[in-house]
């Protein structure tokens, strides 16, 4: 069976009348109309996409997948792909980025293994999802089989099932993976499409010879195929986080949940959730503008909005961490707050 079909979940679409309720519930609020600027705007949507009037953003679960890319062989990152591993022990044991910021904001991270080099295997606290030690490298071969392909897909899917099963109001993606900026730049190239120098940036950090290694690479991975097709796309230039990512997505969309996605790698995964489903579109959340060159037309081609604009390039979601407060803070808005009607009958 191919990947297509099994990923056969239905997103439901959302009641028809709702958003006008919901505009008009947050028109009726103890403000002036529109007070509230964009607040108003996510409030609304995070009302049709949980379909209710009384939308809760209170348990998020950031899902935060690691893997590894045998396109480091290129020299495509200044860092080495042992960073990965490194890195998901320091998210294991607290001290990432993302941890302090969602101890900071209360948010549940679950790290998992889609692909990373080194065993991992004896890491309490991980989730032991990897489909292979690493993709091959994209820049001689196909990085992924399509049954990998499917692999990666449905995994992340059962990960947000597992996550909404325990109760998350909201999921968020987010990555680690020394390399995943190369990747994420072809698919990005072949499924917006943009011509590939538009998709191709700093990524953690590099010098001028850096850089120029990244794009000569990445020009030799983009002339081996000329493939266009999504699947095909997707085993062409893989990405196991990225790909779970996406099921991620899928999964959490099929729930109602809305997904908060993370810097440039979380939006590549959001797209290629996009082309899989489009109605996955309508639950997807942006929380930030990357510095990452290429994210600001990913984000345009998308129609998104980010909520936040800090200057941010390091991934783990940690964009969607600093964007939790606001969703949290549009639901309560909506769930919460007194009507004007009850504040002029002195009923608030
Ligand atoms: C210490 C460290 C921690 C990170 N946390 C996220 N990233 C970010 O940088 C990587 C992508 O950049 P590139 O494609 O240039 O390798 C990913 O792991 C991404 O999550 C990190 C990178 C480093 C070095
Ligand atoms: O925008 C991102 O997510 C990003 C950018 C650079 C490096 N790592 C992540």
């Amino acid at each position: 069976m191919d990947a297509t079909a099994r990923l056969s979940f239905t997103i439901p679409s959302a009641e028809p009348a709702l958003a006008a309720r919901l505009r008009a519930a947050v028109d009726g609020k103890a403000k002036p109309p529109g007070s509230l600027g964009r607040l108003e705007d996510l409030a609304v949507r995070l009302g049709t996409i949980r379909n209710t009037e009384a939308p809760r953003a209170d348990k998020a679960v950031l899902l935060l997948f690691a893997g590894d890319h045998g396109l480091c062989e290129e020299g495509v990152s200044a860092y080495p792909s042992a960073v990965t591993a490194a890195m998901v022990a320091t998210l294991l044991a607290g001290r990432a980025a993302a941890s302090v910021f969602a101890r900071s904001v209360g948010a549940e991270i679950r790290v998992v293994d889609a692909g990373v080099t080194a065993d991992l295997s004896d890491h309490a606290g991980l989730v032991h999802a990897k489909v292979r030690s690493g993709t091959r490298n994209a820049a001689r071969e196909a990085a992924l089989t399509p049954a990998e392909v499917g692999e990666a897909l449905e995994r992340g899917a059962a990960e947000a099932a597992r996550a909404v099963g325990d109760g998350a109001d909201v999921v968020l993606i987010g990555e680690m993976g020394i390399g995943n900026t190369a990747a994420a730049a072809l698919l990005m190239h072949r499924l917006l499409p943009a011509p590939l120098e538009r998709c191709i940036g700093l990524g953690a950090g590099h010098d001028e010879a850096g850089i120029a290694r990244k794009r000569d690479a990445l020009a030799r991975a983009a002339a081996r195929t000329g493939a266009t097709e999504t699947f095909e796309v997707l085993a062409e230039f893989g990405g196991l986080e990225i790909l779970m990512m996406a099921g991620a997505a899928l999964g959490a969309a099929a729930a109602r949940r809305p997904v908060v996605v993370d810097g440039f790698i979380a939006t590549v995964a959001a797209l290629v959730a996009v082309r899989i489903r489009p109605e996955a579109r309508d639950s997807l959340i942006f929380a930030h503008r990357s510095a990452e060159a290429g994210h600001a037309l990913l984000l345009e081609t998308l129609g998104a909005s980010p909520l936040l604009d800090l200057g941010l390039r390091l991934g783990e979601g940690t964009g969607g961490l600093l964007a939790l407060p606001l969703l949290r803070a549009a639901a309560a808005m909506l769930s919460d707050m007194a009507t004007l009607e009850e504040v002029l009958a002195g009923a608030a």
